[in-house]
């Protein structure tokens, strides 16, 4: 496995350190993260739905009934979430554009290491695999995609940059909305998260992800591969869009649970992408953030099986990353204080292979 120069060493057998975490570091999600490679058994689990447009709930009875979802899986589902069907087609349709460009084109707006923006090509090697995720994806940071010249330009690719602005713009505001619920729970402002995540800032380095999964030829499936190999997410909040007959997105809620019981293979449940319907999953961030009250759930993408779609798969997700100069820090102390941008880079260090 290549590693990233800045990446923490793996683990030998004999490094009786693993599983502590260091003060101001990520081992705790990295030494989970190794562990969770193998296939598993698939499990139906319900995964709730839960209407935002709904006026029969007070407020704080919406509130409890995402903090309940939320707590029990890490994953939910919404709808009446406010996103014009016609804006989430047409940053499909645009992301389907960006990809078929010339790699010429897009290997100018190539991801450098370390910045989470831009274009990768299978360069996402897991920490729970060891493989190289099967996919090619590309990153707006609205911070830096001036900055590192990112942006096709408009003969390249006509109102790419327009579509993805608004529809980042339109992401961030609806996790801002689901943040804000979380805030009230937690016992914090309305705005506490929606301060330390400030498109306006230089600091800001939330980012919206267009995600194509190469296509497969049967001949070509191997039990070891994986579209997207088994993860958390590093941020407060993820909201995904999928598309309709492109599954493979699966979960394992409880995975660290199951797997130190030792009883047998990681149970995994499908979710699957309904017109209409986001699905949110909270990250490692919010999870320290919430004293480990809140989940961030262990998840994957399969590759298709022999008699399903093995055609491309596309899915926009909105990562929702505390700005650089946040301190997540606990109210109970139970992880050491650490900014988030600290907290990013060594994530990313550990998932990305150098150059
Ligand atoms: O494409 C999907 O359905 C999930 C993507 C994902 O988990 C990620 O990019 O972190
Ligand atoms: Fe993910």
């Amino acid at each position: 496995m290549t590693a990233a120069p800045d990446s923490p060493t793996p683990d030998s057998p004999d490094d009786t350190t693993a599983d502590r975490p260091r003060s101001g570091s990520v081992e705790t999600e990295l030494a989970k993260e190794r562990t969770f490679g193998g296939a598993g058994i698939d499990v139906d689990r319900e995964i709730r739905v839960i209407d935002l447009a709904d006026t029969s709930r007070t407020q704080s009875e919406l509130d409890d009934e995402i903090w309940n979802a939320a707590a029990d899986i890490g994953f939910f589902q919404i709808t009446g979430h406010g996103i014009d069907e016609r804006a989430i087609d047409a940053a499909f349709d645009m992301a389907e554009r960006f990809f078929a460009l010339p790699d010429g084109v897009k290997a100018k707006r190539r991801m450098a290491p370390g910045t989470n923006s831009g274009w990768e090509f299978r360069s996402q090697r897991r920490p729970s695999t060891g493989t190289l995720d099967q996919k090619e994806s590309y990153q707006v940071t609205v911070s830096r995609m001036d900055l590192l010249d990112l942006w096709p330009t408009g003969d390249e690719l006509a109102d790419f940059e327009r579509t993805m602005r608004s529809f980042e713009s339109t992401n961030h505001a609806l996790a801002m909305r689901v943040l804000s619920s979380f805030a009230r729970k937690l016992g914090f402002d309305d705005e506490f998260f929606t301060e330390r995540h400030d498109p306006t800032s230089p600091e800001y380095q939330s980012t919206l992800r267009l995600l194509h999964y190469l296509p497969v030829e049967v001949d070509d499936l191997r039990r070891d591969e994986w579209r997207a190999g088994a993860h958390t997410d590093f941020d407060c909040l993820t909201l995904l869009h999928q598309r309709p007959g492109q599954r493979g997105l699966q979960v394992c809620p409880g995975a660290d649970a199951a797997a130190r019981a030792g009883d047998g293979e990681l149970g995994w449940t499908s979710i699957e992408p309904t017109p209409g319907t986001i699905t949110c999953n909270i990250g490692d961030m919010l999870m320290r953030w919430s004293d480990d009250k809140l989940p961030s759930t262990l998840h994957r993408v399969r590759m298709p099986r022999p008699d399903e779609h093995l055609g491309p798969r596309y899915s926009i997700a909105y990562f929702a990353q505390a700005d650089r100069d946040a301190v997540i820090e606990p109210p109970s102390g139970r992880h050491a204080p650490i900014t988030a941008s600290d907290y990013l880079q060594q994530r990313i260090a550990a998932n990305f292979a150098a150059g």
